[in-house]
């Protein structure tokens, strides 16, 4: 039976699904509904690590505020492995892809960059015959441009009904095609070069290009020729950074030298940043870089969350090491991101949920986050403009509404 609480909660996380979002940083197979990997794995007769995934919650636990499902950077790698089993042909991706959209829609995104590593998957599960990355991704771009379509036009005829008071506004998505350090350098190439090309084919929808994947596997440097292949081909470029730890008393470690080369590079935007040691720190904060944050992603990675010590991810997040720095400190550049809804059960309304409660934050106070998160988008200037003023219009009725 839900308590007075539980319905003051859900009273709050509507109120906040109704703000507009901006999503930065989503990790396409890492935003699967765990329905549908169940679904996939059952098609498949694939038996999925009873460790990594499971549909049993423990009941009487508040599964939106608790770590009911301990994920550890390894745990992480070790389910994007086990979702690439089912999620192995076209018309699965395109299950994924059309899902996501849909799943961000409805929390309130207004704006959102997927990013994807291609892959070379089956042309239909149970066939020999092989698709292209090129084919990966233009299935990922079809997806995104008819949901856009439908988006569009839903709107309008929510607003020429007159009958929604707040009719949700109408999602738009582009694309960033991602590098896995775990594959080797060639893979990189391909991936940047297709990234390339399909940026010429769809200027407005592919936007830029990630590096990702297990920061235990290769260097940036490998592949620094590779991204600055990308800037030069008119892509934005983000890149994992800093999710191992590294100290500057041991500048010679392969964990240092890839976060200052990473930072040396000035990339446009960087993913997480959570371990940078106070050198490598000044010289981010310097830069001002934009940092992707992802809130439940940082607890759960870095273990803050534990179920011994409570599993309190409003705990977890108190003991973010950088998170309360950058927002009353040192005022960083930052977007609030989901990075794996799927893997770490959260979605974009619950991100703010939980940094708004962390950091006792107003509603005015998250309404500047996703102002500005739109600063730091890689759609083109017009785009953002509009967006912009998309999102600070909603804002402006939704205040007039409460006072
Ligand atoms: C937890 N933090 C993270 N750190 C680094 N890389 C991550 C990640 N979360 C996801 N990925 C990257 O995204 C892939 C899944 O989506 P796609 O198959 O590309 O759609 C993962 O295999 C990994 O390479």
């Amino acid at each position: 039976m839900a308590t007075p609480t539980d319905d003051h909660q859900e009273n709050h996380m509507q109120i906040l699904r109704q703000m507009p979002k901006v999503e930065l940083h989503a990790h396409l197979n890492g935003s699967i509904r765990e329905t549908t990997l169940f679904d996939l794995a059952r098609e498949r007769n694939i038996q999925l690590s009873s460790h990594h995934f499971s549909n049993d919650l423990l009941p009487g636990v508040d599964h939106s505020m608790y770590n009911v499902r301990p994920r550890s950077l390894q745990d992480c790698f070790a389910m994007f492995a086990e979702i690439s089993t089912v999620v192995d042909d076209l018309p699965s991706i395109r299950r994924v892809a059309q899902e996501m959209l849909e799943d961000f829609a409805a929390e309130g995104c207004v704006y959102l960059e997927i990013r994807s590593t291609p892959k070379a998957l089956l042309l239909l599960n149970g066939s020999s015959k092989l698709a292209t990355k090129r084919d990966y991704c233009e299935t990922v771009l079809q997806v995104m441009k008819e949901f856009q379509k439908l988006e569009q036009d839903r709107y309008n005829i929510d607003l020429s009904n007159g009958l929604k008071e707040f009719p949700r506004l109408p999602l738009v998505c582009r694309l960033i095609i991602s590098v896995d350090r775990s594959n080797d350098v060639m893979n990189g190439w391909e991936n940047i070069q297709l990234a390339i090309e399909l940026k010429k084919e769809y200027p407005d929808m592919v936007v830029g290009v990630d590096l990702g994947g297990n920061p235990l596997k290769r260097e940036f440097s490998d592949f620094r020729a590779c991204f600055e292949a990308a800037r030069q081909g008119g892509l934005f470029v983000t890149l994992h950074c800093a999710e191992v730890p590294c100290s500057d008393e041991e500048k010679e470690s392969s964990a240092y030298q890839d976060a200052n080369a990473i930072l040396d590079f000035v990339p446009d935007r960087l993913g997480h940043a959570l371990l940078l040691p106070p050198i490598l720190q000044k010289k981010l904060e310097d830069l001002r870089i934009p940092v992707e944050a992802c809130p439940t992603s940082n607890v759960m990675t870095l273990e803050l969350a534990e179920r011994n010590s409570g599993g309190s991810l409003l705990e977890g997040l108190s003991r973010h090491p950088q998170l309360k720095r950058w927002l009353f400190e040192t005022n960083h550049p930052l977007a609030i991101s989901t990075d794996d809804p799927g893997v770490f059960h959260t979605t974009a309304t619950k991100e703010l949920v939980l940094l708004q409660k962390a950091y006792s934050l107003t509603n005015a106070d998250l309404q500047k986050i996703v102002e500005q998160s739109m600063d730091y988008a890689f759609a083109n200037q017009e785009t953002k403009y509009f967006i912009k003023q998309r999102i600070k219009d909603r804002f402006q009725m939704i205040n007039e509404k409460r006072v």
